[in-house]
């Protein structure tokens, strides 16, 4: 973490409040005369990891850093705004100083001595069977071949089990590793790639990380906790907001609304994505859409016939979705594709006018993405497979480039490193851990599923971020047009329970630096199609709701597991 500006420093009462130039580099805040001394030698420095940060408890732009019994730092920033930076970056580097030196260390190192006599015990049985082979073999004239049998039977899964518990050691130490160079990087300036470990921090002035804010009405001082009951799903909601946007079946009969020159097509607005059809291009996939972009004017009006002819619709595509929750709660899961899928075929055999979805749609980020959530194929026992799901969730990792905003770095690595996490485990036993519950499971069964670094916590909190992805765009798709509102209602809905000050004021930060609604619009238009083009409206509008709707069903199998296995820890970070 890296930053660096003017901050007043209190000197006596005879000085007062002194301007100097204050740099925080590598864990250690220095201060300098003036920025063009920087060279010449600081006149003071402090270790971050050794000093307490207070706030003031009137002055809005006063902070104090304190070494228990020595020393007194007080300084003050142009700004509350600005003070809000630096506790940010004080405050999370001397977090992950902290985290990185005491529990997450000592954990790891005592799980990896276990693991070390582990090794030690099947080596030495790997020298006695040896050993023993080599006795049995050596009575030429009289070999025992049961009892050869027998010993060279037990080599085998001793092997196994050394090269297990070698590759369980190499996974901790590679995650610890990642997990501390991680946390030590981890900062709201880091550039934004997708490179595994972020070589250098880009260094930002306050000057430069002021132009982040564009919009936001938000006071950043405002990291006041909120309660709520961390266990509500998100797809209660989903359910409750899809009950008031029902999507006419095939064979409602027509509503009053549908007259010739403003009817929604049956089949096209059922036309979710399909198995079968997985080959053929991602509008197909998710061509649930209006017959022609003339006849529905606006997206309101597109509700409003939803709304209006939803009542009939018991086999409409809302309710499948529906159901395909319930059938998970009943755990005879199908997939959420194959029940689609199903509607799909059915409404386009009933109707006699089926239109070409591709005709009356364009492409959005959701549509275009190579796989996502409704392309899962959730096991009949509610197993979610890895490898998809890790790829739909890579797969929202551009957004963040998209945004094109420094302040969404430590956001976006803490997403990747989490898949890198998942991924890292599963790759130790690809054919074993089939499903995210079997990788936790083994995590249980080893006792490693607190640990900082398991994929047990990388899937806990991923699932809470899936949450606020929902959230936030469930909120943009009932019509809000303040993206900080509704970032922040989807994050205290989700992620704030679990977040201390220090990251709350990431959140504040990164909040900050949201587009505006049009722009964000634009983000999400990868075609030439105009952005105020109704069609581009609509086609993301639904895009948005299959999202939600199948990353609800993610969520809800990954909440309940969480639940029943005791692992929704409710500390905060
Ligand atoms: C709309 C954009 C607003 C962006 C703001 C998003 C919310 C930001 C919240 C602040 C996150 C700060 C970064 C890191 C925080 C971590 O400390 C925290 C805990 O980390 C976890 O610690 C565990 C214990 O050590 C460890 O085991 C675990 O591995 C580790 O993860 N992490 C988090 O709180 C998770 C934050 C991730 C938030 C992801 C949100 C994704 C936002 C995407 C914006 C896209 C907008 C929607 C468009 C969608 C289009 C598809």
């Amino acid at each position: 973490m890296y930053m660096a500006g003017t901050l007043w420093k209190w000197t006596n009462y005879f000085s007062g409040w002194q301007e100097r130039w204050f740099v925080l580099d590598n864990g250690i805040l220095s201060y300098y005369k003036s920025e063009d001394d920087v060279n010449s030698g600081c006149k003071g420095s402090v270790k971050m990891s050794v000093c307490d940060i207070s706030v003031h408890p009137t002055d809005a732009t006063r902070l104090d850093l304190i070494i228990p019994g020595e020393q007194h730092f007080y300084v003050k920033a142009a700004t509350a705004q600005e003070r809000q930076e630096w506790l940010v970056a004080l405050g999370s580097t001397k977090a992950s100083m902290v985290k990185n030196t005491d529990e997450a260390d000592s954990v790891t190192n005592d799980l990896l001595k276990t693991k070390r006599s582990e090794l030690r015990l099947y080596c030495d049985l790997l020298v006695q069977q040896i050993h023993s082979i080599k006795t049995v073999a050596e009575k030429k004239h009289e070999i025992d071949i049961q009892k050869l049998d027998e010993v060279t039977s037990l080599l085998s899964p001793t092997c196994d089990t050394f090269i297990q518990t070698l590759e369980e050691c190499m996974y901790l130490v590679q995650s610890t590793t990642t997990a501390m160079m991680y946390e030590v990087n981890r900062s709201p300036t880091l550039p934004i790639t997708d490179a595994t470990i972020p070589s250098s921090p880009l260094k930002l002035s306050l000057k430069k990380s002021r132009q982040l804010s564009r919009q936001n009405s938000n006071d950043l001082l405002s990291l006041h906790s909120h309660s709520r009951s961390p266990s509500i799903s998100s797809i209660d909601t989903l359910n409750t907001s899809r009950q008031n946007s029902r999507i006419r079946s095939s064979t409602s009969e027509p509503s009053s609304l549908e007259s010739p020159d403003q009817t929604v097509p049956n089949s096209s607005v059922i036309n979710f994505l399909t198995n079968e059809n997985s080959s053929i291009n991602s509008l197909d996939r998710l061509g649930h859409v209006q017959s022609n972009p003339k006849e529905v004017k606006q997206t309101e009006r597109l509700s409003e016939i939803r709304e209006n002819d939803g009542t009939k619709s018991v086999d409409d595509a809302s309710v499948l979705k529906t159901t395909n929750v319930s059938s998970y709660n009943g755990l005879q899961t199908e997939t959420l594709t194959s029940r689609l899928s199903e509607t799909s075929f059915k409404s386009s055999d009933d109707n006699d006018v089926f239109l070409d979805p591709i005709e009356s749609r364009v492409p959005t980020f959701f549509s275009e993405m190579e796989s996502s959530f409704m392309d899962l194929k959730i096991n009949e026992d509610a197993g979610i497979p890895v490898e998809p799901f890790l790829d739909s969730c890579k797969n929202l990792l551009p957004i963040f480039d998209k945004l094109n905003s420094t302040a969404f770095a430590p956001v976006k690595m803490d997403f990747q490193g989490n898949i890198r996490k998942v991924r890292t485990k599963y790759s130790i036993h690809p054919e074993q851990f089939t499903t995210l519950q079997s990788i936790i499971l083994h995590e249980i069964s080893k006792r490693q599923q607190n640990l900082p670094s398991s994929a047990t916590m990388a899937l806990l909190w991923m699932k809470r971020s899936l949450e606020f992805i929902s959230g936030f765009l469930e909120e943009i798709k009932k019509g809000e047009e303040n993206l900080s509102s509704a970032a922040t209602r989807a994050y205290t809905a989700s992620l704030k329970p679990y977040h201390g000050w220090v990251v709350r004021g990431v959140f504040a930060v990164a909040v900050k630096a949201l587009p505006y609604h049009h722009t964000f619009l634009s983000l999400m238009n990868p075609s030439e199609v105009d952005v105020d083009n109704q069609t581009f409206y609509s086609s993301l509008m639904l895009d948005i709701e299959t999202f939600c709707s199948a990353t609800g069903v993610v969520v809800k199998i990954l909440n309940d597991f969480f639940m029943a296995h005791n692992l929704n820890i409710q500390e905060q970070i």
